[in-house]
């Protein structure tokens, strides 16, 4: 398979496992000659047997040749295991290419290793553009949800590629320049964050409705097909009906009870919860999701404790109403706090993230695509600099009227002994942002107490520490 056609191709793509093969035939089928290529061949080969008649490609058995095939100036999109393999194809990529030349990393890279690398390869002259890309398999090939960080420049020269293969809703491609450097990796890390949470949010919806609720995982496959339309609306909610129906071939058994109750992680949930503790930002349904997998994990202090047992309760009649009104209000609350680590976040590296065009190129393509996206990109069109999505007119009154209903799910939930962390940590996020007063004030007594830690009133300026040793006065700090 040696390459004949050295100059002509319009873009590259390197490591062709899952995401990187559907990318590349997704640019094939677009009409844009694709140059490919993976560590080992067997995987280029086997996509170009495979699926070489869907357009034009152009494969390649070692990275110079993958070089040597481009148009100039090059694009080269790598699709690999984020990490040190990424940095391994970067070197060796950057070493063949000239100045003016872009990379563009496709995987779930660290933001922070994308800031470095794009600081590192604008030194040589060479462009840099962390993408995020969102979509799994079929999204990858059908059209994904694109979020490119990078240069203005860059986005000038790739975007138009990109557009072109994102998915799109309403005429708007799902594909827009987040912000500079590692903006669009940040975003995508916070994209997987909400998709543990949503996960997490929908698995308690199950877990209640099947232990408490008493209903069979065909029952509940049922009545999230019955969600799956207006607010609820999402890829998440319809394949849930899908996996819960779904009948095991060999034991008759449903799906769900023969898959092992360990849920894994790859690492993007993780890094969105230490990032938001480093920014100072509550994202508590984040967290929440992100321990209940590691608290899965954890067979052996579940062995030694488990009872099995759900306690006996009075379930009451509009449970599945009521946890449809949790899911969606716990939901708000997760994407609330998600948005609000971006705002942070932008605020933080001066990325001048649009809120509103996330929620925009979220709607399609990705995992976590939704109808709602809708009305989160309204309320910040309308007041781009809205505090919190909770806060917006819609969600506001949308939460309020479920609110009764929510608190009744987190009250059976505890009752039976079915965990809801996810329920629960939204309903007092929610119930501390509405509290005149918040325990904080305690909180700081306790630290001027024992460490002189020092207080500010609300009564008068400056900072006060009390003489707590001493006769109790209050002093000036
Ligand atoms: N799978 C998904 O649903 C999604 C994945 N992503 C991200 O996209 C990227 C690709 O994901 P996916 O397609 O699942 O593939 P994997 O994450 O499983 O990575 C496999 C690819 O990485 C290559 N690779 C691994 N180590 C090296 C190395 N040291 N040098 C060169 N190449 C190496 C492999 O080459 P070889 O064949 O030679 O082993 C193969 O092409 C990842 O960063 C992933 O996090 C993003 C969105 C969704
Ligand atoms: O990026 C993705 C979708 O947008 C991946 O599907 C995601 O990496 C899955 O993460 P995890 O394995 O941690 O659940």
């Amino acid at each position: 398979m040696a390459n004949s056609t050295e100059g002509t191709a319009r873009i590259a793509v390197t490591g062709l496992a899952t995401m990187g093969s559907n990318l590349a035939r997704n640019l094939a089928r677009h009409g844009f000659k694709v140059a490919v290529h993976n560590r080992s061949f067997a995987r280029t080969k086997s996509l170009i047997e495979q699926h070489g008649h869907e357009g034009e490609f152009v494969p390649a058995e070692t990275a110079a040749e993958l070089v040597a095939s481009l148009q100039k100036p090059r694009q080269v999109i790598i699709m690999v295991k984020a990490g040190g393999p990424t940095d391994a194809v970067i070197d060796e990529l950057a070493d063949l290419m000239e100045p003016g030349d872009m990379i563009i990393d496709g995987g779930n890279a660290h933001f922070a290793d994308t800031r470095r690398r794009e600081a590192a390869l604008k030194e040589r002259g060479l462009h840099f553009v962390g993408a995020g890309i969102s979509g799994g398999e079929e999204g990858a090939l059908n059209g994904p949800s694109i979020m490119p960080g990078g240069s203005p420049e860059s986005y000038k020269h790739l975007g138009p590629v990109l557009e072109s293969i994102a998915a799109n809703v309403d005429g708007q491609a799902c594909c827009v320049h987040v912000g500079p450097d590692g903006a669009g990796h940040f975003v995508k890390m916070v994209h997987n964050g909400i998709e543990y949470a949503d996960m997490q949010l929908i698995a308690e919806s199950y877990d209640l409705l099947r232990r408490a609720g008493g209903l069979a995982p065909a029952q509940i496959a049922d009545v999230f097909r019955t969600w799956n339309s207006g607010d609820l609306e999402s890829y998440l909610v319809e394949i849930t009906a899908e996996v819960l129906g779904h009948v095991d071939a060999e034991t008759g058994k449903p799906f769900v009870d023969v898959v092992t109750d360990q849920a894994e992680q790859k690492g993007t949930g993780r890094w969105t919860v230490q990032e938001a503790l480093e920014l100072g930002i509550p994202v508590t349904g984040i967290a929440e999701a992100v321990f209940a997998r590691s608290l899965s994990a954890r067979t052996d202090q579940r062995s030694a404790l488990q009872d099995g047992g759900v306690n006996p309760v009075d379930v009451p009649d509009t449970l599945v109403d009521d946890v449809r009104a949790a899911l969606y209000a716990s939901k708000v609350v997760a994407y609330a706090q998600g948005f609000d680590q971006i705002r942070a976040a932008s605020e933080t590296y001066s990325w001048d993230i649009d809120l509103g065009a996330m929620a925009t190129i979220w709607r399609g393509g990705c995992i976590i695509r939704a109808v709602f996206l809708n009305r989160i990109r309204e309320a910040y069109e309308k007041s781009p600099d809205l505090p919190s999505l909770l806060v917006d007119e819609y969600f506001r009154s949308a939460v309020e009227q479920a609110v009764e209903a929510w608190r009744r799910v987190v009250v059976t939930a505890v009752q039976a002994g079915v965990p809801v962390p996810g329920f629960a940590s939204a309903l007092a996020y929610y119930d501390a942002l509405r509290s005149e007063r918040l325990p904080a004030a305690l909180v700081q007594g306790l630290r001027d107490f024992f460490g002189a830690h020092t207080y500010t009133r609300v009564d008068k300026q400056g900072t006060f520490h009390t003489l707590w040793g001493a006769d109790r006065s209050e002093i000036d700090a």
